[in-house]
This record gives C-alpha cells, sequence and structure tokens, in this order.
C-alpha cells in the first residue's frame, strides 16, 4: 500500500510492514496514496507493476487541472471550527467531493471551548445535521484546562475512526495538525523520516501521507497539507443535485426528468427553496452554492 506520495517517488508498505521507495515504470505517475500496487525489487527499491482496481478515487483542483490524490478511503473526515470561521462553499465543495466517490464524509467542528463563535458555527451547520451529516463536536487542544466532556468527544471520534482509513481534510488553522499530533505522536518525527527518504530532505513539504493510528495497523489517518480547492471537475453538473442531500429529498418532485432546478417549471427544488408553508429544507445559502457550481462545471472542459 502506498503510505506516502511525492511526486514521482511514493513510499510503499508490505504487507509485514516493511516500507520503500517505489518508482513508476512509465513516465506519468498515477499512484496516489492509499493505492494497493504490485511491484518488483529493483536493487533496494521497488518499480510498480500494477495498480490494484480502487474502491474509490478522492480528487483535488490543481490550478485549472484536476488531480488525484487519495483512493481506497473508508471515509472523509472534515475538520472545521469554531474559529477561523469556516466557509460553506468550502464544506459543501469537499461534501460533494465526498458523494460523487461515495465516501461517508464526517463533519467535525473543532474549539468547543470557544462558547461564543463555537455557538455560531455549530447553528451555522444546522442544515448540514438536518440533511443526515453526522457532526461531531471537538475541543482537540482546548486553551482552558480540557473539561472532562472533552474525553468523551474525543472519544466518540476514536470510535467512529477505529478499524477505518480517513481521510482528514480542513481548512488552515482548523486543527489539523493538533489533531493529527493527539491521535499520532510520533506523526512529527515520521514526517521527517518520510521527507528525508523522499527527497534526500531537500524539501521539507509534505505530501499527503498515511499515519497508522494503532500498532495492528487497522486504523489510519491520511493527512493531506490544506483544505484548498476540490476537483470537482469531473462532475457532472446534472449530478450535482444527487450529491447534495437537501436537493435529493426534493428532485424527485420535479416535473422534468432532465431538471436543472435553476427555472423550470414544476421544479420540486425552487418549491422548496421558495416554500412558505414551512421553514425550507433548502437554505438560500445552499441554492446559492448550487447556482454557481452548476454554472462553473458546466463551462467547457479541457
Ligand atoms: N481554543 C482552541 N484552540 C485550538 C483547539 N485545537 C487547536 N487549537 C489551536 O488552533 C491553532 C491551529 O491549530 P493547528 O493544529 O496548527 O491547525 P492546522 O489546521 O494544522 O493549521 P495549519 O497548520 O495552518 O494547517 C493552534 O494555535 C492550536 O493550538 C481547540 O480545541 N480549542
Ligand atoms: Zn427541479
Amino acid at each position: 500500500m502506498v503510505v506516502a506520495g511525492f511526486g514521482r517517488h511514493v513510499l510503499v508498505e508490505t504487507e509485514s510492514g516493511q516500507r520503500l521507495i517505489c518508482h513508476p515504470r512509465g513516465k506519468k505517475s498515477q499512484v496516489v496514496v492509499g493505492d494497493r500496487i504490485r511491484w518488483l525489487p529493483s536493487q533496494d527499491e521497488g518499480t510498480i507493476e500494477k495498480i490494484e482496481e480502487r474502491s474509490n478515487l478522492f480528487y483535488r483542483q490543481d490550478e485549472m487541472r484536476t488531480k488525484s490524490f487519495a483512493a481506497n478511503l473508508d471515509q472523509i473526515l472534515i475538520l472545521i471550527a469554531a474559529e477561523p470561521e469556516f466557509s460553506e462553499s468550502q464544506l459543501t465543495r469537499a461534501l460533494i467531493a465526498a458523494e460523487a466517490e461515495r465516501i461517508k464524509p464526517i463533519i467535525a467542528l473543532n474549539k468547543s471551548d470557544l462558547a461564543e463563535p463555537f455557538g455560531r458555527a455549530w447553528t451555522k451547520l444546522a442544515p448540514y445535521r438536518a440533511m443526515g451529516y453526522q457532526v461531531l463536536p471537538l475541543a482537540i487542544k482546548p486553551k482552558t484546562a480540557a473539561a472532562p466532556a472533552n474525553d468523551g468527544q474525543t472519544a466518540e471520534l476514536m470510535a467512529l475512526l477505529h478499524g477505518k482509513k480517513t481521510l482528514v481534510l480542513g481548512p488552515s488553522g482548523a486543527g489539523k495538525s493538533s489533531l493529527t499530533n493527539l491521535l499520532v505522536p510520533q506523526a512529527k518525527v515520521l514526517t521527517a523520516e518520510i521527507s528525508q527518504a523522499l527527497n534526500s530532505g531537500k524539501h521539507t513539504t509534505t505530501s499527503t501521507t498515511l499515519y497508522w493510528v494503532d500498532e495492528a495497523r487497522t486504523t489510519a489517518l491520511i493527512d493531506s497539507p490544506g483544505f484548498q480547492e476540490f476537483g470537482l471537475h469531473h462532475i457532472d453538473p446534472m449530478q450535482l443535485a444527487n450529491y447534495m442531500p437537501d436537493f435529493k429529498a426534493h428532485a424527485q418532485d420535479c416535473k422534468f426528468y432532465n431538471c436543472t432546478h435553476l427555472h423550470e417549471p414544476g421544479c420540486g427544488v425552487i418549491s422548496e427553496v421558495k416554500s412558505t408553508v414551512s421553514a425550507s429544507s433548502i437554505s438560500a445559502n445552499r441554492y446559492r452554492l448550487y447556482s454557481e457550481l452548476f454554472a462553473e462545471l458546466s463551462q467547457t472542459r479541457y
């Protein structure tokens, strides 16, 4: 299994836990962290012969190009915090990217010790809870002495991570490094070793890395620097509503099977957004984000 990627070189871990550097045979490297590969030894390193079929593949945007960066994930943990204020656009994009690959997303809201901003952020997440997403409060590294409740929160997170491979995503400052250091105390040392091995220590820029949380190597965190923009360009705009649970629930009521939910008469989504009978289950913000994404994904693709 590929446990770290660094351009064309990857670090591979064997079944018995040994690690070695492998290189792709061809010119183009398409191997990503989480991939299972077959390899052949070449001196003390290895040559990648074959990538095993993936159960899913996660993308990130790199300038105008969409690039894959992690595969075979069990779930995605979207780590946001009371502070800095999270972007609903980034959150929605991450959720759509997960849904499109049928990967379960979990949202964790960190810094519950900051009562006032936490309350605000928690309210902002109400529509996401209502549409069925699990939202977990956390205090990974509270400013005040840890309250007993925080242990409960961490335990709940641990239970969710147990036995799974989880990609952790989050904007800068949300507490991603704090979480990695909490669950994988030796992470910093490992990262240094990996960048040394893969890049002769020349660059310290971290790449996507898989860390085992337990000795038995069943629970893993995949850490990837930066939230950045998600690669959604592979997604068909006509499928967008399917990847948004609040939309999906009402898209079934649309008169036209190929409804874009932007202007059509008899659209179940639009009528829900405009509903005055009860509070709409599709927030104005989500509808705006949908329209923006629809336009963005409808542009000519390269
Ligand atoms: N109040 C509070 N602060 C926290 C908590 N968890 C982390 N922090 C602080 O938030 C800041 C950012 O945490 P990091 O773990 O460095 O965040 P990051 O997401 O890795 O950010 P980058 O390194 O920029 O990617 C640090 O000053 C932490 O001490 C928490 O539960 N409560
Ligand atoms: Zn519609």
